[in-house]
């Protein structure tokens, strides 16, 4: 950088800065990589006394040094002080012209100029050659501190030259050089010294000749206007302008010390100008080879060599940070690196030309660089290697989950299908949904399938995505704009073809006021479109096909139509408490004793205990809960474990200092730590039962019936609570009914009023059971809603069993839609409700005769071998059933042919 520094007081004694192969003139800014020893506790040192804000205060005398090759490898400071007669605190005259010899200095190489990496090797010597007083260059330059930063191996270090300084002493070595200079300032011009004149009117013409070869080379406009500027000053400061024209020419490092040891104007003119016409003579050269390749490089290749020159002599000059000028070859670099396709490689050039107009404090700026950065960061053409070894995955996939057979042999039915697409390079696999309640491992089956593809695993957390710009991303236009989700993702990974699970995809927010978010997942699930996704963001396409999307639901009731006509539905469905068992001894339990580091050795659970935990401590349909209970029961046996090990380092203590307590009955002996974890232990871990068995402990009452009820988070079981109290024939409904179900019971009260008499409800076949009475019918858990018309047939029961007072008995369950005709419709998800009242302990259930088709094809052999399954098309059979023969069925009303014939 070119400045002229207001004159600075330069104090007797400065720290020394030894140079090698570098010099340091005064009025040029240059950087350093500091590594050596003695310079690093230099830094060390001005940083602990100097406040940040006042380090350009801190002056320092920069000295070139030469370590001859045979001091720098013997310690022999004496022999070489004696020799040169120089000792610590001797008086030291500068002598007219340097003493180095080339040998080892680079001779003939520049010292710096014209490449903006050298500074950091500037410093470049060893920490074992040791400096002696001898080995330092008679003059020097003051300088001032203008950055100081620590890296990783030093110190980077900017330094400005202020003026040049005789040695005169050096008053200490240790830990770093401390010297006594004088400075010597540029003497004013003597405007009566002719010959003085003669030679800056030389130098002007010279360096002018100069800067138009520079200009000719397409130097950065305001450079060049810099430079001449201070050529104007020619006249004035002719000493300034030559020691800044020294350090943007090619000039080896003597040249620059015989530079630095001209103190008389004179002299340092006649060197400057001798150089100047060198470099001129160069130049042109260089010119015409530059305008003879010129005509062979294309446009890119041409820019690249010009953007280098400028680089170099911008970073020379200190127009421009050199971290800032290396940005833009950085950010050329990742994207040269990144591979773009031809459309994208266009978008990413035209904004990099509009990049390089701006300044880099403009918004404007920092939002293209980000686009940019973006640009380089996505995985273009990175695909992982798939294995789509079918073996390989199986023994994955039953590593990592029990059961699930019906969803594992679709997944390799998957894999294999895309692997022998993969073969006739035609991937268009269809989207897999995984349906099912909370914690039965779609996620984790998600991950595995990754795993067992050897692809990276991505997830997305769907729940509570509301604008549809968190998928496709924001236009760019928007301040803080960012790409979508899947982007992120695949920037993330790094990867194009990882394995994106998109979870809870039904919780995903319907049209809002920011578009509809599950629009934005139809082209991205879509095989045929997906090829040319543009986020908003990107406004490049980006080829999502690689992708292989999982999807994962607890019900696919509020995921669009469109959204899943384009996926493939696996459900998995609740786990029997004897799955459960299975999958909390052979996976639960043990990634929780990992998790909390300890060895299986240390923790043995009974089958016992892990089944009450199971049943006693949770009711749901996955095994989320179940795990957190085993972890603590894992975490209270961690600590009984750490507690017993303590006891036992403290005995031994003891046992050492006092051996008597050994002896002594009295003194407590550690006691011993039990691994294993028994029923009685659980009780005492987990407290009090959370549920208990609500059929087998609820007692039978007439206007109770068992219901099972299906929804989000599995199926479960429900009861209908009927009541009738003196009034007019009024039908009260509580529980948080929804209105198909509210239908329901006025269907069921309407049929058993019309057939009270069948039923045996009145003694003759015209009277009202409810002729005095209100009839209210509750379904307890009354903050959860409830609809849906499976409960109707439960409901004629419970009707039936008030009126009659006769009981239904508790483990006998029921679901079944009804008509008004007395018909039994069947109804869904039988295979979630099935299994969950196995789980509440029914034994009889009851259903519509169509549903049979279900029970044996989806519902575990082990439940159905202990439930008794009654499959009904009437009512009348429901009835009957239900009571076991204690209602008395006066008539069918139909017969079951006839029903079947109309159904
Ligand atoms: N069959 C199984 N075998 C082994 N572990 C299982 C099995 N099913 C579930 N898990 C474990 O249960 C935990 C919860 O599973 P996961 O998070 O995948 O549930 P999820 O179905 O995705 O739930 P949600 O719908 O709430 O996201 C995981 O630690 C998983 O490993």
């Amino acid at each position: 950088m070119i400045r002229s520094s207001p004159s600075i007081p330069i104090p007797r004694t400065v720290p020394l800065l030894p140079l090698q192969n570098k010099v340091l003139l005064p009025g040029v800014v240059t950087r350093l990589q500091i590594s050596r020893r003695d310079s690093l506790s230099l830094f060390e040192k001005i940083l602990r006394t100097y406040d940040s804000r006042e380090l350009n205060k801190c002056i320092i005398g920069a000295f070139p040094i030469h370590i001859p090759p045979s001091d720098a490898s013997s310690n022999n400071n004496d022999k070489k002080s004696s020799k040169s007669g120089r000792t610590q605190g001797e008086l030291i005259s500068p002598g007219p012209s340097p003493v180095y010899p080339n040998v080892g200095m680079g001779t003939g190489k520049s010292s710096g100029t014209g490449n903006p990496g050298d500074s950091s090797g500037q410093l470049a010597i060893s920490n074992r050659d040791t400096l002696n007083p001898s080995h330092i260059h008679p003059t020097g330059c003051a300088a001032r501190l203008v950055r100081l930063e620590r890296t990783v191996g030093g110190f980077l270090v900017v330094l400005e030259g202020l003026v040049r300084l005789r040695l005169n002493r050096v008053t200490s070595q240790h830990p770093y050089f401390e010297v006594d200079v004088s400075p010597m300032p540029d003497k004013p011009v003597d405007k009566s010294d002719i010959e003085l004149q003669d030679q800056i009117v030389a130098l002007r013409s010279t360096s002018k000749e100069f800067v138009a070869l520079l200009q000719s080379l397409k130097l950065p406009a305001p450079v060049l206007t810099q430079l001449q500027k201070f050529l104007e000053s020619v006249g004035v400061i002719p000493g300034q302008v030559v020691d800044l024209l020294m350090s943007t020419i090619e000039s080896t490092v003597d040249e620059k010390i015989a530079i630095l040891d001209a103190v008389d104007l004179k002299e340092r003119i006649t060197k400057a100008v001798e150089l100047l016409t060198r470099q001129i003579h160069v130049l042109k050269i260089s010119q015409k080879v530059h305008d003879n390749v010129e005509g062979k490089l294309n446009k890119k290749q041409r820019e690249f060599y010009l953007r280098q020159q400028m680089a170099a002599i911008k970073e020379e000059l200190g127009e421009k940070d050199g971290a800032e000028e290396d940005e833009m070859t950085v950010i050329e670099n990742r994207l040269n690196a990144a591979n773009l396709p031809s459309d994208v490689q266009k978008a990413a050039d035209r904004e990099m030309k509009r990049l390089k107009k701006m300044q880099p404090a403009s918004s404007e700026y920092s939002v293209i660089r980000n686009y940019l950065d973006w640009l380089s960061d996505l995985p273009w053409s990175k695909s992982s290697e798939d294995i789509l070894d079918v073996e390989r995955a199986r023994k994955q996939l039953n590593d990592d989950h029990h059961g699930l057979e019906k969803v594992k042999r679709r997944i390799l039915e998957y894999l294999a299908v895309t692997k022998l697409q993969q073969l006739k390079g035609d991937v268009k696999g269809p989207i897999l949904c995984l349906v099912g309640p909370p914690g039965v491992g779609k996620t984790s089956l998600g991950r595995s399938i990754a795993m067992a593809m050897g692809r990276k695993f991505h997830r997305i957390s769907l729940g509570g995505v509301w604008d549809e710009s968190e998928i496709r991303g924001h236009r760019r236009t928007y301040v803080g704009a960012l790409p979508g989700l899947v982007i992120h993702g695949l920037k993330k990974v790094e990867v194009n073809n990882p394995v994106i699970l998109l979870d809870e995809i039904d919780k995903i927010g319907s049209r809002g006021h920011h578009g509809d978010p599950s629009a934005a997942f139809l082209e991205v699930l879509d095989p045929e479109q997906n090829s040319t996704f543009t986020d908003h963001y990107l406004n490049v396409p980006f080829d999502l096909s690689k992708i292989l999307f999982i999807a994962t639901a607890n019900s696919i009731d509020t995921i669009p139509a469109p959204l899943l006509d384009r996926m493939e539905l696996i459900t998995l469905p609740g786990y029997t408490y004897a799955e459960k068992l299975a999958i909390a001894t052979n996976h639960l339990l043990p990634k929780q004793i990992r998790q909390h580091g300890l060895s299986e050795e240390d923790i043995q659970v009974t089958e016992d205990a892990l089944l009450k935990v199971a049943t006693g401590f949770t009711r749901e349909s996955g095994v989320r809960q179940l795990e957190r209970e085993i972890g603590a029961i894992v975490r209270a046996k961690a600590v009984q474990y750490a507690e017993i090990q303590e006891q036992h380092t403290t005995t031994d203590v003891v046992a050492v200092v006092d051996s008597k307590a050994k002896e002594d009955p009295n003194v407590s002996k550690p006691k011993e730590y039990q691994p294993l974890v028994t029923l009685a232990d659980v009780e005492d871990i987990l407290g009090q039962d959370k549920y208990i068995n609500e059929v087998t402990e609820r007692l039978a009452v007439p206007g109770v019936v068992t219901g099972m009820a299906y929804n989000d988070v599995g199926g479960g079981i429900l009861f209908i609570e009927v009541s009738q109290m003196p009034g007019k024939g009024h039908l009260q409904l509580t529980g948080s009914l929804g209105d198909v179900i509210k239908e329901s019971a006025h269907i069921a009260l309407s049929w058993v009023k019309s057939h009270g008499y069948e039923v045996g409800l009145t003694t003759s076949p015209g009277q009202n059971v409810m002729e005095k009475a209100d009839v209210h019918i509750h379904m307890p858990s009354g903050a959860t809603p409830k609809d849906g018309p499976s409960a109707g047939i439960a409901m004629v029961c419970a009707l039936v069993s008030m009126f009659s007072n006769q009981i239904v008995p508790t483990t006998t369950a029921m679901t079944g839609e009804f008509t008004l005709r007395g018909l039994v419709m069947p109804v869904g998800g039988i295979k979630e409700k099935v299994i969950a009242a196995h789980r509440a302990g029914i034994r009889k259930i009851i259903m519509p005769l169509r549903n049979q088709k279900d029970v044996t094809s989806d519902v575990p052999v082990n439940v159905r071998d202990e439930i008794e399954f009654v499959y009904a098309s009437t009512v009348w059979e429901v009835l009957r059933e239900a009571f076991e023969g204690r209602v008395m069925v006066r008539g069918t009303g139909v017969t079951t042919s006839g029903i079947d014939s109309r159904m």
